[in-house]
């Protein structure tokens, strides 16, 4: 049998010291439903490795864990701060659970895991076991105060640097695309993380004025190399070099050095005497947050990839607009956390309380990076590609950017589900055609995105 290899018997060192990692065994059923039968059922008999492992653990022992069950008539009940999968998480969630018990709180293991879950075999067992879990008020305290603190200290940054931007554009450059249309992917680096957060900017008429300003004896090569020109730049290198030399580089006038600056006698600290985009109309803006298993890892638990290709779609059809790229990857908790956070999910929790019960907020994210880029494309007006009413509110906050429209996102699937075209959808390698996505799972994490976190979608009446 393909015995649980992490079970062997390699010696287990046990530091008085231990930190356990964090406080996910306890609300593991496989955990405590095997320690429980270890006891109740298999007794002390029970001769596993991994037992004695366990035993010799400083947060978990028998006495602890025959109490705990104890406790709980039930059997498969196991602490009491954390609540069954279809529980709510307060009484301020719109959540349609109808079991919003609080007080005695259990995680009964799921029904079709149970034939899984001989105590010999539970595959959490090689886990190091963690320090009791924050209860919920403990940890939506504890998010509270960490997302003042974050808050306080951006304020406290801005205040210091007034004239300083928190984001600005290091390079830019041109990105053809399949279909012969073309964007330029811009760079940021940013006060408040070290992350490269990015700006697809479509039509040329946008341009990023921390990247235009002129640094100081950098030469006509040097902003060309950082993007900083208008027009397009022409392949000189395969010319032969006395044409070279005769042709500029960029095939509009505008790689403006120092020299020429001083020549104009122009501020060298401002751009605006050199660079006058030609009006926008109020353009089409995209906040997207990373989303590496949307977006690359051809996943259908969501419908990040398909929001990124239609907000492309769109703006290309416009001819303008502008998708800030955040690293924010899985609403601000990072990819290793997102995919601790789907292991609960497919236990049955959703996508907020699976958060919660990694000590995450539901939503880590902030927009003041996001912020720094619009200002910084001279973006104030802007029409955003959104379902997310927190999202708008959060770019409008403290800035002075304003929203003018909404433009929905409705996912295609659940569009199709109320045209009646769902089943005209072609599934190809990783994704339904055009990199639709579809399917139960996404299902429920759309409806735990308009039932719980305020999402403005229609769902479909059939679901
Ligand atoms: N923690 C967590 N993050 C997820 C999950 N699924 C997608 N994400 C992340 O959620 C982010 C996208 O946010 P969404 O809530 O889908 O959408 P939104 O940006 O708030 O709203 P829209 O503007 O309407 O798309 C990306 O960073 C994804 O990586 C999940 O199950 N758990």
């Amino acid at each position: 049998m393909a015995s649980d290899i992490s079970m062997n018997d390699a010696p287990v060192v046990v530091h008085s010291d231990y930190i356990p990692r964090n406080a996910i065994d306890h609300m593991n059923p496989f955990f405590f439903k095997s320690h429980h039968h270890a006891h109740s059922q298999y007794g002390h008999h029970h001769h596993h490795s991994h037992h004695n492992a366990l035993r010799q653990q400083p947060y978990t022992t028998p006495t602890v864990v025959v109490a705990a069950a104890a406790s709980h008539p039930h059997s498969h009940s196991i602490a009491k701060d954390f609540p069954s999968p279809s529980s709510g998480t307060d009484s301020s969630s719109s959540s349609s659970s109808s079991s919003p018990s609080s007080v005695d709180l259990q995680i009964p293991v799921p029904r079709h895991l149970s034939a899984h879950l001989d105590p010999c075999t539970a595959p959490s067992y090689n886990t190091p076991p963690a320090t009791p879990p924050l209860t919920l008020l403990e940890r939506q305290a504890a998010a509270a105060a960490a997302a003042n603190a974050n808050a306080a200290s951006v304020v406290e940054a801005k205040r210091k640097n007034k004239d300083d931007p928190l984001a600005w554009c290091t390079a830019r450059a041109r990105i053809p695309t399949p279909d012969g249309s073309e964007y330029f992917l811009h760079i940021y680096e940013n006060k408040m993380d070290k992350k490269e957060h990015l700006a697809f900017v479509f039509g040329d008429a946008i341009r990023s004025q921390s990247l235009d300003r002129v640094q100081p004896n950098e030469t006509e090569m040097d902003r060309i190399k950082r993007g900083a020109y208008t027009g397009r730049l022409q392949n000189t290198v395969d010319l032969p070099t006395q044409q070279q030399e005769s042709l500029a580089a960029p095939t509009s006038s505008t790689v403006t050095t120092t020299e020429t600056l001083a020549a104009m006698d122009v501020d060298q600290n401002t751009t605006s005497s050199m660079v006058t985009p030609a009006p926008v109309a109020v353009p089409l803006v995209r906040i997207h947050s990373e989303c590496f298993t949307g977006e690359i890892g051809h996943s259908a638990r969501c419908d990040c990839g398909e929001q990124l290709d239609e907000a492309i779609r769109l703006m290309k059809a416009e001819g303008s607009g502008v998708v800030v790229y955040l690293r924010q990857e899985g609403r601000g908790i990072g990819l290793g956390e997102k995919l601790k956070a789907y292991n609960l999910q497919d236990l049955g929790y959703d996508t907020v309380m699976a958060n919660l019960l990694l000590n995450h907020g539901a939503d880590e994210r902030t927009y003041e990076v996001a912020q720094a880029i619009l200002e910084d494309l001279g973006l104030n007006q802007i029409r955003l590609l959104t379902n997310n009413p927190d999202k708008m509110e959060k770019i409008e906050k403290d800035s002075n950017i304003k929203v003018m429209d909404r433009v929905p996102m409705m996912p295609k699937s659940w569009e199709a589900i109320q045209q009646g075209t769902e089943a005209e959808f072609v599934v190809k390698e990783g994704a339904v055609e055009n990199k639709i996505v579809k399917g139960k799972e996404l299902d429920k994490y759309l409806k735990v995105k308009v039932e719980r976190m305020r999402h403005l979608i229609p769902i479909p009446t059939s679901l």
